[in-house]
C-alpha cells in the first residue's frame, strides 16, 4: 500500500510538471479546475474494491503557484533571501501571479486508501484535503518521500473571507493616500515629548495634559471624562501609528544593510557562504531561529522593495495593509514598482507639506531629514511619471512673469466692490436650517446635524481634500488630480476665491441670490478648485449650497476614481464666442476644431 501511494505521488508529480510546463507556455485562469490521479491495484477484493489505491489531487491554484516559484527572483525585484524555501515558510514568495478566486480551494492529497473504505463525497474530500494541508508542516511524516526527500509543501489556502484577501496595489496606494490626508500626524517629536512627560508620581503626563485640551474646546463637565479619554485615545493612536512607522523604517533599513553585508563578505567568499554567515550572525543578535528570521525578513524584503521604488514616504505612510501586502506579495510585479516609482514625488509633496516633521522618523536610520517641499501642497505642481514637481508660479510665467497665488481656506470679500457687505448672504441670523436636508446647521459640530457635505461643513471638522495640482500632458496647463476616489455626491471642495463684481475678460464663477449677483475670481487667490478643467464628459459638477445662511458653490463628484483628473462642464456660456479649442479629448467633445467649424459655418 505504501508502494502504491509512492507510485501515485510520483505519477502525480510528473503530471503536475507537465501541466506547469503547459501553463508557463500559455498562462490561463481556470478558476477551480481540479486534477485527480489515482493508481489502483489490478487485484480486487470480494466487494470488487481494488486492494490498494493511491490518489493525488491538485487544483489550478497550486499549479499556478508552482509556475510562480519557477519565476526567476530578479524579474520580481526580489532578492532570493526574500523567497523562503517552502519548508521554511510556505506562504511567502509562493503565490500565484494571478490570484485565484476566493472560493478556489488549494489541495494536495496524497493518500493510500484501504480496500473496502468508501470513497468520500467530493465536498467532504475537499474538507479533508484542507485539514491535511493544514497539518502539512516539515514535521509531518507524510511530507517525506520514501527516498527521504521532502515533498514540496503547497502554499496554505488563502482565507475565504473576502475582507482578508491579499491587498491589491490600488488598495495599498489608497492606504498611503488615506494616511497622508488623515488627521493623524506622524510626528516623532510629539511622541518623544509625550513619553518623556512622566509625572513625579509615575503617571504619564499624557492623561493630565489632555484635561487642558478638553477644557480649551469648551466641553461641559458632564462629558469631561469621555472627552478626556477621547483626547488620550487620539494621542495613543497617534503615538502607536508613529511607532509602527518607526518599526518599518528600521526593518527596511536592516534589510538594506543585510544586503550590503552579504556583498562585503561575498568579496572574499562565495555569495552562498556570505549569506549563510550573515544569517547566522543575525540569528545570534536577534536570538531567533533561522526559520523565524527568514519568515520575518521575507516581509522586511517587501518593505525594502517599496522604499526603493516608492521612497520613504510610501513606506512610512503605508496604511494598515502594508504587512499583508508584503506577506502575500501578490501585487509585487514590475508594473507595481513602476507605479510606485511614478507616485514617489507625489507622496513626498503631500508628506512634506502636510506632515512637516515626518522626516524626523528617518533620523533613527540616518536617513535624509531635510524637507524637500515647503509651503502649501498646491504650490507644487506634480508632473508625469518620474518627473519632479514645478513651482506653481512658473507654470504661469509664459503669461505673467510676476504670477503669484495666495491659498485660501475661505472666500474673501473684495472691499472695493462690496465694502463690508457679503453678497452671498441670504440669512443673517440663526437658527440655520439646511435648505436641502432641513436639518440644523451650526459651526459647533456637536450642535450640527446637517450631513449634506460632511467633508466641508462644519469647517472645523474639514480636512484637506485628497487632490493634487498636476501638469496636464496635452496643453491645458494645470489640472486637478484625485488621489483617492470620490463617491457620487461627495464634495471635492468649495469654490473659494475673491468675492467681487464687474470683472470681464477673465475666468470667473457667477453666483446669484435673490439680493445680488456676484462673481468669484480665483485668478490670484483661491483653493484647489481653481485648477479644475473642462470636459465634455465631466466627472464632477458645481452645485449651489447654503451653509449657515451664506451661499456657497461646491465642486461635487459625479463619481471620480483615484488617479483620475477631476473635470466639470464649463457649459456653452463659457465656450460661446471664445477663441479657444477644447482639449478634453472626449469622443463626444463639443468644442474641438472650433476654427474649422466656425470657418465652415461662415463659409
Ligand atoms: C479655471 S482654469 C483651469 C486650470 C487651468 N488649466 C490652469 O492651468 O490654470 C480654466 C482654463 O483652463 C484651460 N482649460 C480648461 N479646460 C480646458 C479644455 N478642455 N481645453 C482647453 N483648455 C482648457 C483654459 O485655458 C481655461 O481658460
Amino acid at each position: 500500500m505504501a508502494d502504491i501511494g509512492y507510485v501515485a505521488k510520483r505519477v502525480g508529480r510528473e503530471v503536475e510538471r507537465l501541466l506547469v510546463q503547459a501553463l508557463e507556455q500559455s498562462p490561463t485562469s481556470f478558476g477551480t479546475l481540479q486534477l485527480r490521479c489515482s493508481v489502483e491495484s489490478g487485484q480486487h477484493s470480494a466487494n470488487s474494491e481494488p486492494l490498494a489505491r493511491g490518489e493525488v489531487t491538485f487544483d489550478v491554484g497550486d499549479l499556478l503557484a508552482a509556475t510562480d516559484r519557477r519565476t526567476p527572483p530578479s524579474s520580481r525585484l526580489l532578492g532570493d533571501f526574500a523567497l523562503p524555501t517552502p519548508a521554511d515558510s510556505p506562504f511567502e514568495g509562493a503565490l500565484p501571479r494571478s490570484y485565484p478566486t476566493a472560493s478556489s480551494v488549494r489541495t494536495l492529497t496524497v493518500s493510500a486508501v484501504s480496500p473496502g473504505r468508501k470513497r468520500k463525497a467530493a465536498s467532504s474530500r475537499l474538507q479533508q484535503s484542507t485539514s491535511v494541508r493544514r497539518k502539512t508542516t516539515s514535521h509531518t511524516p507524510d511530507l517525506h518521500d520514501d527516498d527521504g526527500q521532502i515533498v514540496p509543501q503547497r502554499p496554505r489556502a488563502l482565507p475565504d473571507n473576502p475582507i482578508l484577501q491579499p491587498p491589491s496595489l490600488s488598495k495599498f496606494i489608497n492606504g498611503v493616500w488615506e494616511s497622508l490626508f488623515s488627521g493623524t500626524k506622524l510626528d516623532p517629536v510629539e511622541v518623544i515629548e509625550q513619553w518623556q512627560a512622566i509625572e513625579s508620581s509615575g503617571q504619564p503626563k499624557l492623561i493630565v495634559d489632555s484635561h487642558d485640551q478638553v477644557v480649551s474646546r469648551g466641553t461641559s463637565i458632564a462629558d469631561g471624562d469621555f472627552s478626556k479619554m477621547s483626547v488620550l485615545a487620539r494621542k495613543i493612536s497617534q503615538t502607536s501609528r508613529t511607532c509602527r512607522s518607526l518599526e518599518v523604517v528600521v526593518q527596511c533599513r536592516w534589510m538594506q544593510l543585510f544586503d550590503e553585508q552579504v556583498a562585503t563578505l561575498a568579496a572574499t567568499s562565495t555569495k552562498e557562504k556570505a549569506k549563510k554567515a550573515t544569517i547566522a550572525a543575525a540569528c545570534l543578535d536577534f536570538k531567533w531561529s533561522e526559520k523565524e528570521l527568514r519568515n520575518k525578513t521575507a516581509i522586511w524584503r517587501g518593505y525594502a522593495d517599496i522604499q526603493k521604488t516608492g521612497g520613504w514616504a510610501a513606506l512610512v505612510f503605508a496604511g494598515m495593509g502594508l504587512y499583508r501586502f508584503c506577506k502575500y506579495r501578490v501585487a509585487f510585479t514590475e508594473e507595481t514598482f513602476e507605479v510606485l516609482r511614478s507616485l514617489r514625488h507625489r507622496f513626498e509633496v503631500a508628506a512634506d507639506t502636510m506632515h512637516t516633521n515626518w522626516r524626523q522618523l528617518l533620523t533613527i536610520v540616518n536617513g535624509p531629514t531635510t524637507r524637500r517641499y515647503t509651503g502649501h501642497m498646491h504650490s507644487h505642481v506634480v508632473c508625469g511619471p518620474h518627473d519632479e514637481t514645478i513651482d506653481l508660479p512658473i507654470t504661469y510665467h509664459q503669461w505673467d512673469k510676476d504670477f503669484s497665488y495666495q491659498h485660501l481656506n475661505e472666500s474673501c470679500i473684495d472691499e472695493e466692490a462690496w465694502g463690508n457687505y457679503d453678497p452671498r448672504v441670504i440669512q443673517l441670523e440663526g437658527p440655520f436650517t439646511c435648505e436641502a436636508c432641513k436639518e440644523v446647521q451650526s459651526d459647533v459640530p456637536t450642535a450640527s446635524s446637517c450631513t449634506c457635505f460632511p467633508a466641508l461643513y462644519p469647517p472645523v471638522l474639514a480636512g484637506p481634500s485628497p487632490v493634487q495640482v498636476y501638469r496636464t500632458p496635452n496643453g491645458r496647463n494645470n489640472g486637478l488630480l484625485a488621489c483617492l476616489p470620490f463617491e457620487e455626491g461627495a464634495a471635492i471642495g468649495e469654490f473659494v476665491g475673491l468675492i467681487t463684481a464687474g470683472v470681464s475678460g477673465k475666468d470667473v464663477m457667477w453666483g446669484e441670490t435673490a439680493r445680488a449677483s456676484y462673481q468669484i475670481w480665483q485668478g490670484r487667490q483661491g483653493n484647489h478648485t481653481r485648477f479644475v478643467n473642462h470636459s465634455c464628459e465631466p466627472n464632477s459638477q458645481f452645485e449651489r449650497f447654503v451653509w449657515m445662511g451664506t451661499q456657497r458653490i461646491i465642486l461635487v463628484s459625479k463619481g471620480v476614481d483615484a488617479g483620475e483628473e477631476v473635470t466639470v462642464d464649463y457649459t456653452d456660456t463659457y465656450w460661446r464666442n471664445l477663441d479657444k479649442e477644447c482639449l478634453c479629448g472626449q469622443p463626444t467633445c463639443r468644442y474641438k476644431d472650433r476654427s474649422r467649424i466656425t470657418a465652415t459655418a461662415q463659409g
